[in-house]
Parts: C-alpha cells; structure tokens; sequence
C-alpha cells in the first residue's frame, strides 16, 4: 500500500492508506446511519468530514472505532507506519485503539476529579505492561515506566498549551482547555491516526486559532488527522481533503476550494435544491461555504459567546467518565 513520497515532516510514506473504508452501511431499525459509504485515508493527511445534522459524521466515527458494527462493507486501519492493515469490524474499542487510532468525542470525557496530568497519564498507559500488582510492589521497572509516563504525560501537556495547568483538576479547566486536555490524553496513547470530534464546538476564536496551529503540528510530527467539525473556517484553514455526508450518504470528497463551491454540497446546507445553490454561488464573487451559518447547534452558539466573554467557563454537564 505504499510508495516513496514523504509527508511535509519526512516521518512517514505520504499516501499510504492509514483507512480504507469500503461500503459500509449502518442501520438502526428503520434509520439508515450510513449508506454504502467509503473513504481512502492517507497517512499524511488532515481529513475533514463535514455534513448538516444527522448526516452520519459520529456514526462514521464510531464505525472507525469499533464502537458499531456496520451491517455491510469493510474498515481496513493500518495506523502507525509499516503496519499491515487489519479489519476493525467486530474488534472492541480498546482493541481499535491498540491498532494506533485515538480519538476525542463530540461531549468532553475526561476523568474531572484528576488532574490534568493523570488524565494524560491514562493515556499514556494504556501503552505500558505494569498493571496494579506490579505498581503495589514497587517493581524497579515499574517504577521507571512510571517516571516515563510522568515525563511524556507532561510534553504533551507542553505540546498542546497546558503544562501550566498540569495540577489543576481537569473539571476546574476552561472549556477550551478541556478539549485540549483531551487531544493531549488521545495522543498520549501513541497513535497513528487521530479522529477528532468536533474539537472547535464551545471555543472562542482565540482558542480556534490555537487549536489550528495544533491539528497542523500534530500532522506535521507524523499523525493523520480525522476531524469533525461544523467550524467551516476551522476546516478550510486545515484540511487537505474534505468529505461531505448528508443523510448518511456521500455527496462529495474534495479539497477546500473544490468543496465550497459544490452545488450539491451548498444545497445540502441550505436545505435548497441544487439549482437554488448554483443561484446563490453564481451571485457571489467568492462563494464561501464559510458564509453559511452551518453550525445549526445552539450550544455551539452559546458557549462560544460565554467563551468570549469570559475565560473561566467550564464545560459543566459536559463531563463523564471515558466510554
Ligand atoms: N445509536 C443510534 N440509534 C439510533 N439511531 C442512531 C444512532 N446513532 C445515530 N443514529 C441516527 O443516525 C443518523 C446519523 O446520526 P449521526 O450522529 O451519525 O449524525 P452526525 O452527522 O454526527 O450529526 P451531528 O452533526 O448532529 O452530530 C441520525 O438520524 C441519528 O439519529
């Protein structure tokens, strides 16, 4: 599955499928979450899957997980470099992410009553073989996987913008630093590829450049990136690619430029018919997908407004224990 390009880093064969997605078709009772979609994901990418409400972005997501089990099609994820690709259907979440593929979810889920650091740490060894018994004896290498993990949890809270706030409970956290938070505890699992959700949702533009500047890094140190995001600015400023679902079906795959001026895709979020889109594309000199309010999400709304205003938000009701 590979030739000799590189990505920008030089880490890593740049078109080397890290997904292969063929088909799937994901169906609750009646509902049809995802109709015979497929995607090609390539190691050195920034993907974007976009789409109105409902349109199967998480649905994608969690088949690419292992949290469902479409009913028909094949997910093929060879995640860190070298890897031979394996099927993830069937496979549990915590088996998924052993293959190399992290992610964050659209509602925070972070551990709240730990600190910043030991939610990293989480993270982090779920990689490494001292288990409780080991720890409670004091094993020398026990005790040196600990002081690694200590370090590396702490790199990753420097590498996303919280090594000031390792101590500080991670409930206590602004919400923008909570989603880093949970980019940080993701990558602390060693990925090859990480699927963020809706990372922007509830951050002021401050933190939304902020968080640009990350997904970029973390491409650029070798990790593709799969992202959710209603946040067009946030997605055409990033992605490389972009694929567009409405009600579960595929309606485009394209770069940035490519994808705002889609009819079919501008029709999807206007809710009009594809002529009523040209329409509105031609009458603007530079149709901009951007221009269209497509967050449709009232807390999205909400919380960007109260970030604005103030720092010291938190994300409280959004918080649970990990899945
Ligand atoms: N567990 C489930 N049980 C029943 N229906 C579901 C389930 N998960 C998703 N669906 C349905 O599948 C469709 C796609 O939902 P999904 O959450 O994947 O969309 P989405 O694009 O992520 O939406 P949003 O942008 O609002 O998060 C919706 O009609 C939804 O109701």
């Amino acid at each position: 599955m590979t030739t000799a390009t590189t990505t920008p880093a030089g880490k890593a064969p740049a078109d080397e499928l890290v997904f292969d997605v063929r088909g799937i078709t994901l169906r609750f009772g009646g509902v049809t979450s995802l109709n015979d979609v497929s995607l090609q994901m390539r190691r050195g990418e920034i993907l974007a899957v976009i789409g109105p409400n409902g349109a199967g972005k998480t649905s994608l997501f969690n088949s690419l997980t292992g949290v469902y089990t479409p009913q028909e099609g094949e997910v093929l994820v060879a995640a860190r470099s070298g890897d031979e690709p394996v099927s993830v259907l069937g496979k549990k979440t915590h088996v998924v992410n052993h293959l190399g593929v992290a992610r964050t979810f659209q509602n925070i889920r972070l551990f709240s009553a730990l600190t910043a650091l030991e939610n990293v740490k989480v993270g982090i060894e779920t990689r490494q073989k001292s288990g409780p018994i080991s720890a409670m004896l004091g094993l020398p290498w026990q005790r040196r996987e600990e002081k690694d993990s200590t370090a590396k949890a702490y790199q990753l809270l420097d590498r996303v913008g919280l090594a000031g706030r390792a101590n500080e409970l991670a409930g206590s956290l602004a919400y923008g630093e909570q989603r880093r938070l949970e980019i940080a505890r993701a990558l602390g699992t060693g990925p090859g590829v990480i699927l963020l959700d809706e990372p922007a949702a509830g951050t002021n533009p401050v933190e939304k450049r902020e968080l640009a500047a990350l997904i970029q890094q973390i491409n650029a140190d070798g990790v593709a990136v799969l992202l959710i995001e209603h946040d067009m600015k946030l997605v055409m400023s990033v992605a490389h690619r972009i694929l567009v679902l409405n009600f579960g079906q595929r309606i485009a795959e394209g770069t940035p430029e490519q994808i705002q001026r889609d009819p079919a895709v501008v029709a999807a979020y206007l809710g009009t018919s594809e002529e009523d889109a040209e329409t509105e594309l031609a009458t603007h000199d530079q149709p901009e997908l951007q221009r269209i309010d497509l967050s449709g999400d009232p807390l999205h709304e909400a919380s960007t407004t109260e970030q604005s205003e103030g720092s010291g938000a938190t994300a409280a009701g959004e918080k649970g224990g990990p899945a």
